[in-house]
């Protein structure tokens, strides 16, 4: 069980010589463990992210998530590995604005074959644990900018994912509201055994996680 990064790298096409971003990243994750990657504007630390939420295929190297290498499945396989076992929390909410609060949290019950009351009653109750039970008919609209990210984070973890990704998600958020944000991430991830990875680069926000990494370059380190 877990996260296993084998010595992935990537690079992308260009007219001249290929750009090459990810240089032999290998890092290994376990259920309940947090990490957060760090690095300056440009070190690929998004370009990872995608590589671990199956998102986009490393040029070398291999992943695995509980023992499945999601880039070995054909494309529906690929899309339901997505789906149930990574979720996501990015620096915007992308929660859809004319579907309330519950039915965003939904969204990804639905893409799963269907929304019964079970499916209902753990939303509530992953709603209820992010500080929104009284919130569950407003819009996006009608919410903060952190209230938003709790929705987000419901949404993210409604099919119990393994793995969490985080790509700024306080990015825009005050300073309260960012912390707020960030120990939630942490503590529904514990809860939940399921494994968190964040990018960040806010100090406070990496200093909440368990390890803490540093991309420069294309090469992850473990920093601390
Ligand atoms: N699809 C792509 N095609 C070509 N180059 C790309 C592509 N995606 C990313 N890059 C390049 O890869 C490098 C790393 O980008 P990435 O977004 O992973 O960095 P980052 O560390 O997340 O940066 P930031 O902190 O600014 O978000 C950048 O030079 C970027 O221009």
């Amino acid at each position: 069980m877990g996260l296993s990064v084998q010595d992935v790298s990537r690079q992308y096409p260009t007219p001249g010589e290929p750009l090459v971003v990810l240089r032999g990243a290998t890092l290994a994750m376990e259920p309940g463990d947090s990490l957060a990657i760090v690095g300056p504007s440009g070190s690929g630390k998004s370009t990872l992210l995608s590589i671990l939420g199956a998102l986009d295929p490393p040029t070398a190297g291999r992943v695995e998530l509980d023992g499945v290498d999601p880039f070995t499945l054909d494309e529906p396989g690929l899309a339901r590995f997505r789906n149930e076992r990574v979720g996501f929390v990015f620096q915007d909410h992308y929660l859809l604005p004319q579907c309330t609060v519950l039915e965003n949290v939904l969204v990804p019950k639905l893409a799963a074959g269907g929304s019964s009351d079970a499916d209902r009653q753990q939303a509530e109750a992953l709603l209820n644990r992010v500080g929104l039970g009284d919130r569950l008919t407003h819009r996006p609209a009608e919410l903060s900018g952190g209230e938003r990210q709790r929705a987000a984070l419901a949404r993210a973890l409604v099919n119990r994912p393994a793995l969490l990704l985080a790509d700024e998600p306080t990015g825009n958020l005050d300073r309260q509201s960012a912390e707020n944000v960030g120990e939630l991430l942490l503590e529904m991830s514990r809860q939940q055994e399921t494994m968190l990875v964040v990018v960040t680069h806010s100090q406070e926000l990496a200093a909440v996680m368990a390890r803490r990494m540093r991309l420069d370059d294309g090469r992850l380190s473990p920093i601390d």
